[in-house]
């Protein structure tokens, strides 16, 4: 993996991005007015409930989609002005179902080494990280557990070295001591290697564990955005109570 050391204070600027859909009918508003900034080296937990734009957030930074309003900076540069490949090496992302190509482990695990005409070194390397046997390098990715796709999902994403990370719902189709130990490789790397991570997770002692900083969204809006400790002990935002509350009485 490339160690690139980031020595910016902030990786990422939201300015004032909205974001929204359109089909034959309507225009449907996911984003409004999110503006923040995101410290280099941090973790920033996102949560939210369902459809409150989480995931678009994320989609957005890489430019999987883009801001309608409002600008998004990587690296102190609008995500529009990156070439497109650059872009997707500095920014990983990683979804719940780990999505892969037809072949096997081995041909996902390469895959973006193969796209940047490159040649993965240490395939093994990746597999131990997130706790998998080398021996399923030959099998068809297909065949592999969701658990184990995750991982080699996630894999597939780190070989790059991005200096920032999305993770979409990463864990959630693990059980629980995969998911201890997936969490524990992703802090492994924002240590090691200053990476950037924006988590979106439906799991709020997940969000609490790992986030140095969290933003609660809902109906597109930023409500709150603060360190993590602080917004789980002590939220300023009304909205933020209740959501938190909910979410607990519903465990
Ligand atoms: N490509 C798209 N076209 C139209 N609507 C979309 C598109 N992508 C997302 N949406 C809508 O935007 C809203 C926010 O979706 P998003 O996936 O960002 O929410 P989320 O907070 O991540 O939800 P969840 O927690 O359920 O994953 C939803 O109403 C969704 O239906």
């Amino acid at each position: 993996m490339d160690l690139e050391l980031n020595t910016e204070e902030f990786i990422i600027e939201f300015r004032h991005v909205c974001k929204a859909f359109m089909n034959q009918r309507e225009t449907i508003q996911v984003l409004s007015d999110i503006h923040a900034k995101v410290e280099a080296g941090s973790i920033v937990t996102i949560i939210g409930p369902s459809g409150s734009g989480k995931s678009t957030i994320l989609s957005l930074c890489n430019l999987l989609i883009s801001p309608n309003e409002g600008d998004i900076l990587i690296h102190g540069k609008e995500v529009r002005e990156w070439d497109i490949q650059e872009l997707r090496r500095q920014v990983g992302i990683a979804f719940q179902s780990g999505p892969m190509i037809n072949g096997t482990a081995l041909e996902n695990l390469t895959l973006p080494a193969r796209l940047m005409g490159k040649t993965l070194e240490h395939p093994k390397k990746y597999m131990d990280y997130v706790g998998l046997p080398e021996e399923l390098l030959s099998r068809e990715a297909r065949e592999l557990s969701g658990g184990q796709r995750q991982r080699l999902s996630l894999a597939r994403t780190l070989v790059n070295g991005p200096s920032i990370l999305l993770l979409d719902e990463v864990t959630s189709a693990l059980d629980s001591n995969s998911t201890f130990a997936v969490e524990e490789l992703i802090l492994q790397i924002n240590r090691d290697q200053n990476t950037t991570i924006l988590w979106v997770t439906h799991d709020l002692a997940q969000a609490e564990r790992v986030g140095d900083q969290t933003w609660l969204i809902m109906d597109g809006r930023l409500i709150e955005s603060a360190p993590t400790k602080l917004f789980f002990s002590e939220p300023r935002e009304k909205l933020t109570r209740q959501f938190l509350d909910l979410k607990r009485e519903k465990v």
